[in-house]
């Protein structure tokens, strides 16, 4: 089998645990090449040989019912389930080519690279203003005041929430609505010029019109960021994935376009779930 016939062969009917291929072509640069990972805390096995490519600059959507590991799959990527204790690890994952869980793999580095946005807005109680420069700093990358100003306009603007904070800057982030906060907090992640913005459920906690404006928002994001999104509303995968993978019992059931999933999928269990037979 050719290349091209093999990454259409994987594109049509992945296989659960196998590698899944496509070609990298210039819409489809690899960003993450996870192989073979399995996650266990203490006795139990949340993650169960996933096996997944992950395409730069695109919104690959993770759903599957409650417990399937969907989080604890975005935590392996930026390594926050070293936080948790018992927890131990197999298997690749690896970002732009580099083992994320190298001994040598600086994790600070590594979570500027992977920024996070859960599902509760959680600004620090700080000010707008101190929310989004506050990581910046940290990492040494703005210093004057005047870059200071920059960056902060900029990442407020990216996320959409410039216009409604410009004249509000010191008051307090968590004096803003709950979507408000949520894109405060988009522009904290969004602040350190990040490769990958993991985003856990980021409106399951918001009204209609505010959950609508981060769709609009993760559209506009993936031109400079790659996204990786945990959903439960399958309207919204389908609306805002490029990609999506469906998760069961700690497996990667099928991995596919979301076009192709949501017209077509390849595995019955995959079709009863987003048809809502079940989950
Ligand atoms: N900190 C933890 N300690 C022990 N077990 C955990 C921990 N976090 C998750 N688990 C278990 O791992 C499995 C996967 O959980 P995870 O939260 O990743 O699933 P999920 O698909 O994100 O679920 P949901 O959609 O409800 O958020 C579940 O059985 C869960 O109980």
């Amino acid at each position: 089998m050719s290349g091209h016939e093999r990454s259409r062969h994987a594109s049509s009917r992945p296989e659960p645990g196998q590698p899944v291929t496509r070609n990298t072509d210039a819409n489809h640069e690899l960003s993450i090449r996870v192989r073979d990972l399995n996650l266990w805390y203490g006795q139990s096995q949340a993650l169960k040989n996933v096996n997944i490519d992950i395409y730069q600059k695109n919104v690959t959507a993770l759903i599957g019912p409650s417990g399937c590991g969907k989080s604890t799959f975005l935590r392996c990527l930026n390594r926050m389930n070293d936080l948790i204790p018992n927890v131990r690890v197999e298997g690749l994952v690896e970002m732009d080519g580099r083992d994320v869980n190298a001994p040598k793999m600086d994790e600070v580095a590594l979570r500027r690279r992977v920024g996070m946005v859960f599902q509760k807005p959680n600004p620090f109680p700080k000010s707008i203003y101190d929310n989004v420069v506050y990581a910046p700093r940290m990492h040494d990358l703005v210093s004057r005041k005047a870059e200071q100003d920059e960056l902060v306009e900029k990442a407020l603007r990216d996320a959409g929430l410039w216009e409604e904070v410009k004249d509000k800057l010191q008051e307090p982030g968590t004096s803003l609505s709950g979507g408000q906060q949520q894109r405060l907090c988009i522009a904290r992640a969004i602040a350190v010029q990040p490769d990958v913005i993991l985003m856990d459920e980021p409106t399951s906690a918001l009204d209609p019109i505010s959950t609508a404006t981060i769709e609009d928002l993760m559209d506009k994001l993936k031109q400079q960021f790659t996204i990786i999104t945990v959903t439960h509303n399958m309207q919204q995968a389908a609306r805002v994935a490029d990609y999506t993978a469906f998760f069961h019992l700690g497996e990667i059931i099928e991995y596919n376009d979301t076009k192709t999933m949501f017209a077509n999928p390849a595995v019955k269990k995959t079709e009863d779930y987003i048809t809502g037979r079940y989950g």
